[in-house]
């Protein structure tokens, strides 16, 4: 566990960039340094290698005090990755990625095979170890960047906006890639991001910081959507909060309604009997959802040509939002809800799901709308 105990940061010119900041970033987790710019994020990242000294307060990492350490060899257990990835030019990727298991002596071809090894975890197989980074795409440059700073796999990872500077499509891949590997590998992360919907989605739990270098809230990020402390963050979390916050809650438990139903083949009359408001749902021989139909398009009997398949279907096992995201997208306003294995249960509209929120959540289907 890394802990900022009372710790501030005063530059010599008076900017106070971080200001009497407690906080614990958990083994094993990732824990997101999110706010404006210039609010303190990249200085408090720091203070933990010692790449800058705090002017008081403390930091320890498993308990003991990193001020008491040898910096040089404190900085042996922290992966440090940064945007635009700060690759040494003239290297090549497999020697980029072997920099630091040489300089704790390992032997050359061991420190090339651990480098190897660690770019194909990363996405990067073979034949790019022997480019340069100026051959590689910003993503794939990001991805050694990654490589390099888990070549001597560290228990702690510091990264400063690693993915920023990247497209939205490649940071997504990379923001996915990154949470897989981190599935695998459990490390000790502090993950500095201006972005919150990043801080969301990497975050195990996310510190807003205001400007001041004031920690405005420490939370989880159903937590931070749910209850934000005060109306900095909720400005800060954003006015969809509410909706976004649906992600986070569980579907299960929610009430469902009936719904007819036919199956391709069935006449065109049996469709009609069936029909709620005109529209009648189309099941498969396993109960499973095929689309809609629009019972006045019908001639003699169902076939797939009339099938409406727009509209998203939900799985109860997943989150509210995927319930509402099925409601506002069905054709009919009812929203398609199946089991586990893809079977009908049933169907729900979405005033449903935001009574179901505002019961466990009171306020946050205000924002939601
Ligand atoms: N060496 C320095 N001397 C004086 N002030 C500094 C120095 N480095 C940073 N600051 C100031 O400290 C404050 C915090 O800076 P810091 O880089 O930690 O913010 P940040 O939240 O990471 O910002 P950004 O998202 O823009 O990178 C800012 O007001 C900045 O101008």
């Amino acid at each position: 566990m890394i802990e900022f105990d009372s710790v501030t940061k005063r530059y010599p010119d008076g900017t106070v960039a971080v200001n009497e900041v407690n906080l614990q970033a958990p083994s094993g987790k990732i824990t997101v340094f999110v706010g404006p710019s210039g609010c303190g994020k990249t200085t408090s990242l720091r203070m933990i290698n010692r790449m800058i000294e705090p002017t008081s307060g403390r930091i320890l990492i498993d308990g003991d005090e990193t001020g008491g350490k040898d910096p040089a060899t404190l900085r042996r257990g922290i992966g440090y990755v940064i945007q635009h990835a700060g690759l040494f030019p003239h290297r090549t990727v497999v020697d980029n990625v072997a920099t630091v298991p040489l300089l704790l002596g390992w032997d050359k071809a061991k420190a090339r095979s651990r480098a190897r090894e660690v770019l194909e975890r990363v996405g990067l197989p073979g034949a790019f170890a022997q480019r340069y980074p100026s051959q590689l795409s910003g993503g794939q440059q990001q991805r050694v960047g990654v490589a390099r700073a888990l070549a001597a796999d560290p228990p702690v990872m510091l990264m400063d906006e690693p993915f920023s500077a990247v497209d939205p499509v490649v940071r997504e891949g990379l923001q996915e890639e990154f949470l897989r590997l981190q599935n695998e590998l459990d490390k000790t992360i502090v993950f500095v991001t201006h972005d919150i919907d990043e801080a969301i989605k990497l975050g195990d739990q996310v510190a807003v910081f205001r400007t001041g270098g004031i920690l405005a809230q420490m939370a989880t990020p159903a937590e931070l959507l749910a209850d934000p402390a005060d109306d900095f963050v909720a400005g800060f979390v954003g006015r969809d909060r509410g909706y976004r916050a649906l992600s986070f809650m569980q579907a299960d438990g929610i009430e469902l309604d009936s719904e007819p139903t036919v199956k391709l083949g069935q006449t065109a009359a049996e469709a009609r009997s069936a029909a709620t408001d005109g529209w009648v749902l189309v099941l498969d021989d396993g109960q499973r959802p095929q689309g809609w139909i629009d019972v006045d398009r019908l001639d003699d009997e169902v076939t797939p040509d009339v099938l409406n398949r727009g509209g998203t279907v939900a799985s109860v096992d997943g989150s509210l939002r995927g319930i509402l995201d099925a409601a506002l997208s069905s054709p009919t306003g009812r929203g398609v809800v199946t089991d586990g294995q893809g079977r009908l249960l049933g169907t729900v509209v979405a005033g449903r799901v935001l009574e179901k929120v505002d019961e466990a959540h009171p306020g946050v289907a205000e924002v939601t709308g």
